[in-house]
């Protein structure tokens, strides 16, 4: 087996050191790569006959008719059509990977929720074998709501590759990196970086330096893009320019392997011949990205208050409702907190979107102690939460300096839909069932005269 990489332009191609994978800049650009030189038609997308003995096959993303910002296709070409990997499917177990609508696996009542690390199991498993799927909402057959999952693997995907017809998949590495090999080309990713792999797009997660966790948002809904910056105006937050997507890449080996599907929830598997990451160049701009989440550029509160979390969104997803996200994804990233004769940590709040919170490194402020990372927490519509009584506590009476909150990186999925977590999320040895005692020493202060 080969993996062939080879870059078509130098012109914003960055190569790292070690050669291994190149990336082109830029969000939502028009990219065009190839891995051998005259593999890419010139003018026509779909010559008489395509270079090199290739095929030319077009990837949708969007309908034909989708106004020009939001039409998404990518020109593929490769050994093989797809209809030589997609046929003959089986269905098979779906192990523990739920979609939405699924709303009575669990008999749990309103309550703040919090979950422990899930541990990287002994027994052998891949990013697919080992998904898991910890709350959904929405409803994928109206395209709208998302699944949080978390991914423990100990194997490389090898000869397996997947492809999800039931959304994009945003992947957000926790403990050690991952190599995502798709059908656009390579990305590799450490915790800290996030990858997003488009609905339908074939890949598979290799495990370079060995066992891997992670958080995945499987968003349903309209594909995450960029938010409005407002008045913040044409700079910060993400910029355009740190997002990555790969040059040209194929695997040439013709030895069996197997293609898993998602489709509306139910997983299918086919044999294959051989592997399905046959592209040897592609033009357009459906394709996978990086971000690497330090170059967020935060913009706060400078002279008083907290502001909501929205000011600290990467990428958004919209609902038919303006304003109203699908799913949001917000981090916390590292900043200076300045703001003066404040309570400076989150306040207290009934929120009504729904809040699956993750912790990539370091501590949150709000929850200085049980939100390890790793972890995750679950804050339902309406669902009470704020800052656990030790952060109250320090928050409320330490001198407010200047202070920088280092080497922290959490994230929320934010979410119009009520999320329902699964029976596996509610397995009582992997919550924390003593969360809500987090706040149990917050008491009334108040007493008049
Ligand atoms: O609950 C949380 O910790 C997330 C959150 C952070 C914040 O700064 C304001 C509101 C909010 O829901
Ligand atoms: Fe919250």
């Amino acid at each position: 087996m080969n993996a062939h990489v080879t870059v078509a332009s130098s012109e914003a191609v960055l190569s790292p050191s070690d050669g291994s994978t190149a990336y082109m800049t830029g969000f939502e650009n028009s990219f065009a790569t190839e891995a051998v030189a005259g593999a890419l038609p010139i003018m026509r997308n779909s010559p008489q006959k395509a270079p090199q003995g290739l095929y030319a096959e077009q990837l949708s993303g969007s309908a034909f008719t989708a106004p020009r910002h939001t039409n998404k296709r990518t020109w593929f070409y490769r050994m093989r059509p797809s209809v030589k990997h997609g046929r003959g499917f089986r269905q098979v177990d779906h192990g523990l990977i739920r979609t939405a609508p699924c709303r009575d696996e669990s008999d749990l009542p309103i309550a703040q929720m919090r979950w422990h690390p899930v541990p990287i199991p002994s027994e052998p498993c891949t990013f697919l074998s080992g998904l898991r799927t910890i709350c959904t909402g929405g409803d994928v057959y109206m395209q709208a709501g998302m699944a949080s999952h978390v991914y423990v693997a100990n194997r490389s995907m090898g000869d397996d590759y997947f492809y999800n017809c039931d959304g994009e998949m945003l992947l957000v590495p926790q403990d050690n990196s991952i190599r995502v090999f798709t059908e656009c080309g390579i990305i590799d990713a450490t915790p800290g970086e996030i990858v997003v792999v488009p609905k339908g797009m074939k890949f598979k997660v290799d495990l370079p330096n060995g066992p891997a966790r992670g958080y995945v948002c499987e968003n349903y809904g309209s594909y995450l893009t960029l938010p409005e910056r407002g008045p913040i105006g044409a700079n910060c937050l993400a910029n355009p320019r740190d997002f990555l997507t790969p040059v040209a890449a194929y695997e040439d080996k013709e030895t069996p392997c197997r293609l898993f599907v998602k489709a509306l929830g139910k997983l299918y598997v086919t044999d294959l011949p051989q592997s399905p990451l046959d592209v040897v160049a592609w033009h357009g701009n459906f394709a996978p990205v990086k971000y690497d989440l330090r170059r967020f550029s935060p913009v706060g509160s400078i002279l008083f208050d907290h502001p909501d979390p929205s000011i600290y969104t990467v990428l958004t997803s919209a609902s038919d409702t303006p304003g109203t996200a699908n799913v949001d994804f917000v981090i916390f990233p590292e900043r200076w907190i300045v703001m003066e004769n404040s309570f400076r940590p989150p306040w207290y709040h009934m929120n009504v979107m729904s809040e699956f919170m993750g912790l990539i490194y370091g501590v949150y402020d709000a929850k200085p102690g049980g939100f390890v990372p790793g972890g995750m927490s679950l804050h339902n519509a309406l669902v009470a939460h704020g800052p656990d009584a030790e952060a109250f506590e320090k928050a409320s009476n330490k001198p407010l300096h200047p202070e920088k909150l280092s080497g922290t990186m959490a994230f929320m999925f934010e979410t119009r839909f009520p999320l329902s977590p699964t029976a596996y999320a509610s397995s009582l040895d992997l919550m924390d069932g003593a969360y809500p005692d987090c706040w149990d020493t917050i008491d009334r202060k108040f007493a008049p005269a």
